[in-house]
């Protein structure tokens, strides 16, 4: 996941690939609730691992349930032991339930039934979003529910029921603020209903009704048969009563799938390949989401899928502006507003008064971020009408602010195939992990730039500092960090252990070797070589002074050519060495030269020994630093030099790591096309 406070993607050209979904938020946090209500132990495959499922998780541990392993694990299914329908008398918790619907409105339900002293809490937009239709509803059959905030909205205090006669008449729940009022009735109800019938009935017009319909279908694999009368009417049956059925399957995120669906759609192939395949969730879906694959059909796209599968390419281009009533799809409909920006016309989208409830005002959002592209937008209480920049001059390049919504960040990236080749920048990109925290990193792996990735290079001389800094930048903008010295050093060693002395005369047989090596940077910044972790065995002096010998032979130096230029990738590479800027990437975007004297370097690098409880001394220091230079910048293959058009920071003695950092990441600003003005 991207930790970054904003993502910068390229312009991007093309998509093509496959990509494997992670589990369904909606089917995740059901089956873990109904698992955890169960008698028996349910076995749990492909869950979703992220912020709403953790709350869910959290809280069940908090209950007593028991779950192993303790959290979600690639690859591992869960086991989880029901709590039989009931809890201990003296049941309490404060459950923080971050901004997950799924997790505080079926738990407050669930609990408010079973009765105990629990506070449901969550983050600040959770206090903002109503729960008070269920809380009414729920009073209706005697539960106990305080408001500890704004009334109708969490904070919630829940005790013990009185369910003295309250039990036969119908339950009345609004259904047109949230459907998940109604499946949090819907799941927690059946606790009740082992000797008489339950009966709820939805006042309004019952909103997101396909959510309802997944419901439904996890509760009869949980046992529970719920008459339907035309989504108006729901009868819990006499003798219900939960029961695990062994193993579910969770499916992939028809949601998530809405972003691979738009980008298939939108994106040309390369090379001949076409289409984007989508693995995890198919066309027999019990998610309603999936029915955005009409949506974006309607709009062009050519679809194609079967049982787990979908596969999408572009059809008609531009894109086929729609009218379209989406209150069957009030999540994946975002998508279609970032389509529209492709569209031959005016797009609107109906029926999404839900959206302003959601993880924030989402129809203002949209409206805001789509014209900060070059979109004309006009928004009403339950509908958005988008039209696209009239022309490709009319595109703007533009910070996208994400309100902590992951829809928004992802819907966003979309515009990365704007017709104008501008950047789009998506700001605290990690806002994704509610429901897909890995969303970019698939992202990357399908799309290619219309350029190559951007390069961002520092060189410098040893011990200037460079190493710290090209880190420390590339963790700032989430780019990836090619320590182009590390694969010097490595050679170095290898050449050293096999043998071979380090002269020009052997530099054929040391390059042959470096081809063989298989070295892997790892993202907790180690270094490994085959299975060896030799990330301090590569930083003593001596493997420097080795790697500084190598480094001069040109077959060496040919050799780790190309291993250097494939670490360049999206959305971009910090690169640091010595010729970064003149040799490996002559065209990087920005080319910084960090330097200081050589007394400063050698006082730096004489402190960083003794941190680390190693003995130095410095006129030693400085004389092999100064012949390391030497060696460096007269060697006939790639000198150390500035390019040309390198930007120059002393980092001297009175200036610290952060000094040079910042100023890095200014002059990389000052090449983006994002104006300062957007940016809240
Ligand atoms: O029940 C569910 O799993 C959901 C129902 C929908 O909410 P509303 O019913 O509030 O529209 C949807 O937006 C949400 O992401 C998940
Ligand atoms: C509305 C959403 O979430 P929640 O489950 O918190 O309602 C969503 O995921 O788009």
């Amino acid at each position: 996941m991207f930790t970054t406070a904003f993502l910068d993607l390229p312009h991007l050209a093309s998509a093509h690939g496959c990509v494997q979904l992670p589990g369904s938020k909606s089917i995740s946090n059901r089956v873990l609730l109904l698992a955890a209500l169960s008698h028996g132990t349910t076995v749990l495959h492909d869950l979703l691992d992220s912020d709403d499922t953790r709350v869910m998780l959290d809280a069940l541990h908090a209950l007593g349930c028991t779950i192993t392993p303790g959290q979600v694990t690639p690859g591992q299914p869960l086991h989880i032991t029901g709590l039989g329908g009931a809890l201990p008398a003296d049941a309490a918790a404060t459950l923080f339930l971050g901004n997950a619907g799924t997790a505080m409105r079926p738990l407050t339900a669930a609990l408010a039934v079973l009765g105990g002293q629990f506070e449901m809490t969550g983050i600040a937009r959770m206090y903002e979003r109503p729960i008070g239709d269920l809380v009414d509803a729920l009073r209706q059959l005697g539960c106990q529910i305080d408001y500890l905030g704004t009334p109708g909205y969490p904070p919630l205090k829940i005790g013990h029921p009185d369910f003295a006669a309250h039990l036969a008449a119908p339950i009345r729940v609004r259904g047109d603020v949230s459907s998940q009022f109604l499946t949090s009735l819907l799941m927690a109800l059946p606790l009740l209903a082992r000797t008489q019938a339950i009966t709820i009935d939805v006042q309004g017009e019952l909103i997101s009704k396909p959510y309802i319909h997944i419901t439904l279908e996890l509760l009869a694999r949980f046992g529970i048969r719920v008459e339907n009368h035309g989504w108006q009417r729901f009868v819990i049956p006499a003798g219900s009563h939960y029961q695990s059925p062994g193993a579910i399957h969770v499916e992939a995120d028809a949601s998530s799938a809405s972003y691979f669906i738009a980008l298939g759609a939108i994106a040309t192939g390369d090379n001949g390949q076409k289409s984007i395949k989508i693995e995890g969730v198919g066309l027999d879906s019990i998610q309603g989401d999936i029915r955005f694959a009409e949506a974006a059909q309607a709009m062009g796209a050519v679809v194609t899928g079967g049982p787990n599968w979908l596969q999408v390419q572009r059809g008609a281009w531009p894109l086929k502006a729609i009218d379209l009533d989406c209150n069957h799809i009030p999540d994946a409909a975002m998508t279609l507003a970032a389509m529209a920006l492709y569209a031959d016309g005016t797009t609107t989208l109906r029926n999404i008064a839900s959206w302003r409830v959601k993880e924030t005002d989402r129809i203002a959002a949209m409206a805001c971020e789509l014209r900060k592209l070059g979109a004309t937008v006009e928004e009403g209480a339950d509908f958005i009408r988008i039209t696209p920049p009239a022309s490709v001059q009319d595109w703007q390049a533009a910070s996208i602010h994400t309100y902590d919504d992951h829809r928004v960040a992802m819907c966003f990236s979309l515009a990365a195939f704007n017709p104008a080749g501008l950047p789009v920048r998506i700001e605290d990109p990690q806002c994704v992990a509610k429901t897909f925290p890995d969303y970019f990193e698939a992202l990357f792996t399908l799309v290619q730039p219309s350029v190559p990735a951007p390069v961002i290079c520092i060189d410098g001389p040893t011990a200037s500092g460079k190493g710290t800094v090209a880190s420390l930048v590339a963790q700032r903008l989430g780019f990836a960090l090619l320590d182009s010295g590390a694969l010097y050093r490595i050679a170095g060693l290898a050449a050293t252990r096999a043998g071979i002395p380090l002269e020009a005369a052997h530099a054929q047989q040391i390059a042959d070797l470096v081809a063989t090596l298989h070295i892997v940077f790892t993202p907790d910044q180690r270094v490994l070589l085959g299975a060896e972790d030799i990330s301090l065995a590569i930083r003593t002096e001596a493997a420097g002074m080795n790697a500084s010998r190598v480094s001069a032979f040109p077959a060496v130096r040919q050799a780790l050519l190309q291993l250097q230029r494939d670490f360049r990738r999206l959305p971009g590479l910090v690169a640091d060495g010595r010729d970064m800027g003149t040799v490996i990437f002559p065209d990087a975007a920005l080319k910084v030269y960090l330097s200081a004297s050589a007394q400063c370097r050698a006082e730096r690098r004489f402190k960083q020994l003794i941190d680390k409880g190693l003995s130095a001394n410095i006129a030693d220091l400085l004389a092999d630093l100064q012949a390391r230079d030497a060696r460096d910048m007269q060697r006939s293959a790639a000198p150390l030099k500035p390019a040309e058009d390198a930007l120059h920071w002393d980092n001297h003695a009175e200036r610290t790591i952060e000094q040079a950092v910042q100023q890095v990441l200014a002059w990389w600003e000052q090449r983006q096309p994002f104006a300062a003005a957007q940016r809240p």
